[in-house]
């Protein structure tokens, strides 16, 4: 049937074959599934054809090489020329995810795609749908959770969450969408109602040859086969090559005092912020046609109050009235996320405020750091490291901004991945001689270690923002992902220093 239906090539007998799922991995096999092989960076997925079949995988999709590799596996075998091109339209067909799709927003940009998702996800609950969300953090299933691997997954993880979301009633889901996910088709067969971009700045370019090709990855969710219309944020430089270059309609936002004054002025959308305290920050959404909105969030910074107004236009493009809006999030006294390990607040009532973040890139530490300075009485102190086999270009960068906002640095280690955890550390010591400011500057190893450092420097009054490992519960040493929560040892380490 799906063979017929696509016109395939394949080799060996489909008689009676019923396809229920698709898979890229032996890890995700359900019984029924059709396995996908693929070229990877390590082996080919073709190679693991029979314990595909073991697992119940009732045929083999593969490009021509991969038929040859898996001749015996004993699994009939569909041939493309491109198999993670096919990914997609396949999976949508086998999942069905055409029919009666929910609204989807999908969100790019460097920082802020999680935050913008769940404050989204947050605002269509409170005007009562039932939602679905597909974030780094946590992906959603109306009131379920279930863990994410990958930002986005994969194109056939991605059409089989949505038909579970469809299943569970799901009306508007919120996807965060990777560069990479876009280089590698993971949105293939979905068209977004609503797409919207939120900044760049340097990242990735490990994986991305400069910011030039970085910035084209992200520009491919605003064609019309990815998003049906666009919300830019203006406040990178970037936003406006997005419009520029969108080949789809597009609107804008832009936030006082931090996009450019004729980007102020020129925006279809504007944010200003008028209130931060620890709990929450307001801001007024105002439309150059005079619609208005005055609101809170409850998290820290003014690019937060940011992400909720680029949320709260996307859905007034998705077609929801902002007076609609407004009455839903003033009958609860604003928008009501929770955000795991995004300016977390993990310290009590006394001693020092202690944060842990998820940013891990020289602009997220520069505005994270200016918003807990904001409410800081006493001194602020940074703990970070930075990911091995990662982007290692913008490690001195970090450092150098981590340095100039911080009274106190305290450098550890992330995921240091195959690489020398020292040999980073002492990467990120020489980015922070790159600062103007000097502040006291330590480095500990391992991060249990440096949490506990912090805390003993710290007095009521000061604060800590530990940056990088914001809501993961590991961290991948040598390939070995050991259990660990940032959040779990930074209430330890207060505990034991006496302010639980
Ligand atoms: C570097 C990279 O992109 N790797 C992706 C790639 O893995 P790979 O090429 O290393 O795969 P491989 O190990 O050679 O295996 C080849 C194939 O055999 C399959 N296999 C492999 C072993 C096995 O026992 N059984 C099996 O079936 C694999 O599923 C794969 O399809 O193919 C896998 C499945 O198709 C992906 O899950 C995997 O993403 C990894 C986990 C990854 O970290 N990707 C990063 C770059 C990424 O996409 N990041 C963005 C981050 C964004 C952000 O920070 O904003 C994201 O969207 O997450
Ligand atoms: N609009 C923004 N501008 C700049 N920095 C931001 C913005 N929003 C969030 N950040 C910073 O980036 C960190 C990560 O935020 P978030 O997880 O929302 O980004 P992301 O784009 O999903 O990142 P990733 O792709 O790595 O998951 C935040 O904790 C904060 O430090």
């Amino acid at each position: 049937m799906l063979v017929q239906e696509f016109g395939l090539e394949h080799r060996g007998s489909l008689d009676g074959v019923e396809v229920t799922g698709v898979t890229l991995g032996t890890g995700d096999l359900h019984p029924g599934d059709l396995f996908v092989g693929i070229q990877g960076a390590n082996s080919h997925g073709a190679s693991y054809a029979e314990q595909a079949k073991e697992g119940g995988a009732v045929a083999l999709l593969t490009d021509a090489a991969g038929a040859e590799i898996a001749t015996d596996a004993g699994l009939p075998i569909v041939i493309v020329d491109d198999p993670r091109a096919a990914l997609g339209e396949l999976s949508a067909w086998v999942y069905r995810t055409g029919e009666s799709a929910p609204l989807l927003f999908g969100t790019t940009g460097t920082n802020g795609k999680t935050s913008t998702s769940y404050l989204l996800e947050a605002i269509l609950r409170q005007l009562g749908l039932v939602t679905g969300l597909s974030s780094t953090a946590e992906r959603h299933i109306g009131d379920m959770t279930v863990v994410s691997r990958l930002t986005t997954p994969e194109a056939s993880e991605m059409h089989a969450l949505l038909a579970r979301m469809r299943e569970a009633g799901v009306r508007a889901v919120a996807v965060e969408v990777s560069a990479q996910a876009l280089s590698r088709r993971r949105v293939d067969g979905l068209v977004f109602d609503v797409v919207a971009f939120t900044n760049l700045s340097h990242d990735h370019l490990d994986d991305y040859a400069d910011m030039e090709e970085y910035f084209q990855a992200k520009l491919a969710l605003f064609e019309p086969d990815r998003g049906k219309r666009g919300v830019v944020c203006l406040d990178s430089s970037w936003g406006a090559r997005v419009v520029a270059e969108s080949r789809i309609p597009v609107t804008t936002i832009a936030t006082i005092g931090h996009a450019s004054a004729e980007d102020v002025e020129s925006a279809a959308w504007v944010v200003e912020v008028l209130e931060e305290t620890a709990a929450y920050t307001e801001f007024r959404l105002t439309g150059r046609d005079g619609r208005s909105l005055v609101t809170r969030e409850p998290l820290i910074g003014w690019h937060m109050a940011a992400n909720a107004a680029l949320a709260i236009v996307m859905l007034v493009e998705a077609g929801f009235e902002l007076e609609a809006i407004g009455a839903a999030l003033d009958a609860e006294g604003g928008i009501q996320a929770y955000l795991p390990g995004r300016t977390e607040r993990v310290s009590g009532e006394r001693g020092p405020s202690v944060y842990v973040d998820f940013g891990h890139s020289p602009d997220a530490f520069e505005n994270t750091l200016a918003a807990v300075r904001h409410f800081t009485s006493g001194r602020t102190i940074m703990v970070f490291g930075a990911d091995g086999d990662r982007d290692a270009t913008k490690r001195h960068e970090m450092a150098r901004v981590a340095a100039e906002g911080s009274d106190i640095l305290v450098i550890t280690d992330h995921h240091p991945r195959f690489e020398d955890p020292a040999s980073i550390r002492a990467t990120l010591l020489e980015g922070a001689k790159l600062a103007e400011h000097q502040p006291e500057t330590y480095e500990v190893s391992p991060p249990e270690a440096a949490i506990r450092k912090a805390v003993s420097l710290a007095k009521e009054g000061d604060s800590i923002l530990w940056a990088g490992p914001g809501h993961q519960d590991y961290r991948d040493i040598r390939g070995v992902r050991t259990p660990y929560s940032a959040r779990e040892e930074a209430r330890a380490a207060l505990r034991e220093a006496g302010w639980a």
